[in-house]
């Protein structure tokens, strides 16, 4: 833990805010509306390999690699759509939407849909894992955050991902025609980002750094 921060009787002092690594802008949009002040982080964005496996490893080798890059406290978070009749898939190995135009993401979300045409079962569960690694020497910890749902064809504005064709159990809307504020209650996000609140309160982790310093690169 040298160089990472000071153990005190209250908890670990870290010498640097955490640095939240993605290139997902929509991502950091919701991190932020959920965490508010609670944890103080920046963000990042770096160039670090689509890795292939099991979604929690892919979460701790991930923030592995984004530590030794920043050399302090990073987080980082990978999200799947795990289809159920599909055991799982298409999970980690659904590449980026966001960058894709219009017309292209509305193939794609049809095209997923179709995926499940000759199955009876549509339902499906959004999974977000987040991974904290204090420093590049440190085993990373990692948050899991499930919300069932099924898929259904899209429905709402195409703003984030797969949000139009993802309806979340008990509601009537796709995660896409939800008011932000209900998705952030209820999404896979909002569960993992709560058990890392909880897991900053446990350990007692405060700042060196002044929290208002922080800011987004
Ligand atoms: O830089 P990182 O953080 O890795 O960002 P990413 O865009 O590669 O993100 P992921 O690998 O975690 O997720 C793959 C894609 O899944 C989509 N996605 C992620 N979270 C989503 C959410 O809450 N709702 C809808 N789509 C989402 C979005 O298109 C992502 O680009
Ligand atoms: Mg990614």
């Amino acid at each position: 833990m040298a160089g990472v921060g000071v153990v005190t009787r209250g908890g670990l002092v870290l010498k640097r805010p955490v640095t939240f690594v993605t290139g997902n802008a929509k991502k950091l949009e919701e991190v932020k509306a959920i965490l508010g002040h609670s944890i103080p982080f920046h963000s990042l964005k770096l160039d670090l390999p689509e890795l292939q496996g099991e979604p929690e490893e892919i979460s701790k080798e991930k923030a592995r690699l984004a530590s030794l890059q920043v050399n302090g406290p990073v987080l980082v978070e990978d999200t799947c759509l795990c289809f159920n009749a599909l055991k799982g898939l298409p999970g980690p190995y659904m590449h980026s939407l966001d960058m894709l135009p219009e017309f292209c993401l509305c193939v794609l979300l049809i095209g997923l849909n179709n995926l499940l045409l000759a199955y009876e079962d549509k339902s499906a569960y959004a999974l977000c894992v987040f991974s904290l690694a204090l420093g590049p020497d440190v085993e990373p910890v990692t948050f899991l955050g499930k919300t069932p749902g099924k898929i259904v064809l899209p429905r709402g504005p195409n703003d984030f991902g797969w949000d139009p064709i993802f309806q979340p159990d008990g509601y009537e809307q796709t995660y896409a025609e939800m008011p932000k504020e209900e998705k952030n209650k209820i999404s896979h996000r909002s569960k993992a980002l709560a058990m890392v609140k909880s897991h900053f309160v446990e350990v007692g982790y405060t700042f060196q750094t002044d929290p208002s310093s922080s800011e987004d690169n």
